[in-house]
């Protein structure tokens, strides 16, 4: 038996809320939120008003207060009583009172705002709280925003990581909620009739076995109670609470045995000599979607259809998205050449030539897609090329000449940004990496203008080729200056630097320092090391029997910034902000967010561009922050807090979210929220401007009102970069690869969706005038390209303190 105390649970994607140890206060809410099964149809068709409007009243006195609502929490009755359960509460419910209070009926008038107050603050509070509240709800009450709701948390729980999407969105329209308050308490008991499968959601169970005692214990994403309903034998063991508050998912047995038959049938699974190689799901009549598959029959699948070069959603889409997670470009390759040139023996004479002249059209066309999905990248690859070269040839042999046009037409357009990428200096880029590695060596390095034409990004992408100067320094503080190609891993910088410091290679390792002294080793086939490094980290070798040690950062790491904040206005600075910011994203190549997914250091490929994107987002957050905490002069911080509102403002107007979050994130990090002298001499209709950005953070609901917000925005827009790179690694935690030796095909779609949503931002170019403006002022431009900070929150906290002491009120 194997004690899962062991090891640490998985993370499930969500940090518990004080709610969920407060139930007394989430029954309430969960009570007010959904309509009672108990409750009378008419309550149904009216159902804030009376008993219900009155708890959340009283809910929302209670939450403002902290203090227990005037009148009693309704006592928890469960639905269905477990075997068991002593005094647990199935389905998370307590019933409605009975009282539809008459008093609370005369106060309908003012329901909707105080209801609206009432909910904006209860929802606030967490995104828990709201996806507890609609679980709930019996599922017949769900609504289809409920459901979806309830899928999407679905995605990130361990225990059904197997189940294909389609079983997902069943389960999540018939599971309910289960909770147990105290320690203790037993789900059900050896010997007893399997009713229920369950998935621990919160808390953790011992499973007791009679004669053997606690054989397990199973954590949050764990599941339990499949053994019996699966043999339709007895319990197995007995499941015991062991913290208080547990909440458990839970699909009753009749739900469990539908939803897996019904899958069973619509599901079509492929075999080839005994070996199952993929699942295919039926969708409408005759039309399928693969859901798994081993990568070999995938590829068959992929020139066994119709390819559409246009259409982004495509198989061929999702599959050259998503490949390299289960198949490296070699292999795609080499099956593709393949099946080009094969003959199958089963396609008869006459027949055989048409069948193999469609394989090589849907060839083409396939490898066109994957141009149009991996641009430059791909035509750079020395496999591919081998590929392209022989599908020309063939294709032209065969007189093929629409498939190779079409082929060639993704290729000159790729090839195109390829050249661009010949440029070894690429200006904004160089200089914006070359601010990275250039700590302590002054500004600019020599290094060319930045070159920006008018509302065209002319800044090509940074390419592996690309060399750049990196500093990399001793724990003494000697220093060594290499040039290295952008795709160099950390274990060959280290080895050159060792070389160049006479240093032997074996003893030491490439480490990050960051300006608070903290260490972080770099792995030997780390990739993009010099972008990775945080805006005034550096990179140290350390030798590796001192890995312990702490290590001194530089002094030049915590510099104050020495040149001034600049006089231009508001929407100048806005506009060379957003200019910077586009150019970053549109650098950004659809392959590098996926090598970031599935871990950079994995395929040797670089992914300069996203990190510099992602780096500029904090970036921007700490000048503002250092700015503000270097103004000693009161008048002039609380005219610099005014300008940084405005800037946000026109940020906002341009749909640059990233600088717009990271300026009004940077205006509530502690060191400036804390200035209360400041605050206080800002205009009131500078505030609540202020605080109408500040709501867009709003963190509740898994960061709704942004998600909403940006969805709704004018292209292009720069978006939230922290927020996608944060979905993408929920997906991906959240969900297998591999399912039972196939590749988990749901996982890759879903991904390659989040990946389309993302570069659907780039539609249409940026306004002229943001490009006009940007391009007139060339100090403004250099200074927003190499913008100086401090990054160190001690130091900023500091700094804040003494430019703005806390005053102390008298005492009496
Ligand atoms: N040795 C064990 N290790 C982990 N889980 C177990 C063990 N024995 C039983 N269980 C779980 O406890 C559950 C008891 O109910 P079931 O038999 O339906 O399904 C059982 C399994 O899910």
């Amino acid at each position: 038996m194997v004690d899962k105390r062991s090891s640490p649970p998985a993370p499930t994607g969500h940090k518990v809320h004080p709610f969920l140890d407060d139930p007394q206060l989430f029954y309430k809410f969960c009570d007010l939120n959904s309509s009672s099964s108990s409750s009378s149809s008419s309550e149904r068709s009216a159902p804030l008003v009376g008993g219900r409007l009155q708890q959340l009243m009283n809910l929302f006195s209670f939450s403002r207060n902290s203090t227990p609502s005037a009148s009693p929490a309704p006592s928890p009755t469960p639905r269905r009583r477990p075997n068991s359960g002593e005094d647990a509460i199935v389905n998370g419910r307590p019933r409605s009172a009975s009282s539809v209070g008459a008093e609370s009926r005369s106060s309908r008038g003012s329901i909707h705002s105080v209801l609206e107050e009432c909910f904006d603050t209860i929802s606030r509070l967490s995104p828990e709280v709201l996806i507890l509240a609609t679980l709930a709800k019996e599922p017949c009450e769900r609504t289809e925003e409920d459901k979806n709701m309830i899928y999407e948390e679905l995605l990130n729980v361990r225990a059904l990581r197997h189940l294909t999407n389609a079983v997902k969105r069943e389960v999540a329209a018939c599971v309910r909620l289960q909770h147990h308050p105290r320690p203790g308490q037993y789900l059900f008991h050896q010997g007893e009739k399997g009713d229920s499968w369950y998935v621990v959601l919160k808390g953790s169970v011992n499973v007791i076995i009679k004669g053997k005692g606690v054989v397990c214990t199973l954590h949050e994403g764990d599941d339990f109670g499949k053994l019996s309903l699966l043999t339709a034998g007895e319990r197995s063991a007995s499941i015991r609470t062991r913290e208080p508050n547990s909440y458990f998912l839970q699909i009753e047995s009749n739900d469990f045995r539908r939803i897996l038959m019904s899958v069973e049938d619509s599901t079509l699974k492929i075999t080839h000599r005994g070996r199952e190689v993929m699942h295919l799901q039926r969708e409408t009549v005759g039309s399928y979607t693969v859901i798994r598959g081993t990568p070999e029959r995938m590829l068959d699948h992929l020139v066994g259809s119709e390819v559409d070069t246009s259409q982004e959603g495509s198989f061929a889409h999702d599959f050259f998205l998503t490949h390299v997670a289960f198949m490296s470009m070699a292999d795609v390759c080499s099956g593709l050449l393949t099946r080009y040139r094969e003959k199958k023996e089963e396609e008869k004479e006459s027949e055989g030539e048409v069948v193999t002249t469609t394989r090589k059209k849907r060839i083409a066309r396939a490898v066109a897609v994957w141009i149009n999905v991996a641009k430059s990248q791909l035509v750079k690859d020395a496999v591919f090329l081998g590929l392209l070269k022989e599908l020309q040839d063939g294709l032209e042999a065969d007189g093929l000449t629409e498939e190779l046009e079409v082929l060639n037409t993704s290729l000159s357009e790729s090839i195109r940004s390829a050249i661009l990428g010949k440029h070894t200096h690429s200006p904004v880029l160089s200089g914006s990496l070359n601010h990275i590695l250039s700590k302590g060596r002054g500004r600019g390095g020599g290094l060319e203008e930045p070159r920006i034409t008018l509302g065209i990004c002319s800044v090509p992408p940074a390419q592996p080729q690309d060399m750049e100067g990196v500093r990399v320094h001793t724990e003494e503080h000697i220093c060594c200056r290499l040039v290295v190609r952008l795709d160099t891993k950390a274990g060959a910088i280290r080895d050159e630097a060792c070389s160049k410091l006479h240093l032997p290679k074996f003893k030491y390792q490439l480490c990050e320092v960051t300006s608070s002294g903290q260490k972080k080793v770099l792995k030997e086939d780390d990739i993009s090391v010099m972008s990775e490094t945080s805006v005034n980290g550096r990179l140290f070798i350390l030798p590796r029997s001192h890995s312990q040690r702490t290590v001194s950062p530089l002094q030049d790491q915590n510099v104050k910034p020495v040149i001034p904040f600049p006089e231009d206005s508001a929407r100048e600075i806005a506009a060379h902000l957003t200019l910077f910011d586009w150019n970053l994203f549109s650098n950004t190549q659809q392959m590098e967010v996926v090598y970031n997914v599935f871990g950079r250091h994995k395929f040797g490929k670089i992914v300069t561009n996203l990190d510099l994107l992602l780096r500029r987002f904090i970036e921007v957050k700490f000048w503002i922050v250092t700015t503000m905490c270097m103004e000693p002069d009161l008048t002039r911080r609380v005219a610099l807090l005014k300008k940084f509102i405005k800037i946000a403002g026109y940020c906002k107007g341009h749909s640059n979210v990233n600088s717009f979050l990271a300026i009004v994130l940077a205006l509530s990090n502690p060191a400036v929220s804390r200035m209360k002298l400041t605050w206080k001499e800002l205009a009131p209709k500078m505030k609540r401007r202020f605080d109408s950005f500040d709501a867009i953070t709003d963190p509740s609901r898994n960061q709704k009102v942004l998600r909403a917000y940006q969805s709704k925005l004018p292209r292009p827009v720069v978006p939230f970069m922290p927020l996608v790179m944060k979905d993408m690694a929920f997906l991906h935690e959240g969900n297998e690869t591999m399912i039972e030796g196939l590749v988990n095909f749901e996982k890759m779609r879903l991904l390659a969706e989040k990946v389309r949503s993302l570069f659907e931002f780039r539609t249409g170019s940026l306004p002229n005038d943001v490009c006009l403006l940007a391009n007139k002022n060339p100090e403004l431009q250099k200074y927003i390209r190499d913008i100086r900070v401090v990054d160190n929150q001690q130091t900023l906290t500091q700094l804040s303190h003494e430019v703005e002491p806390t005053v102390r009120p008298l005492s009496t």
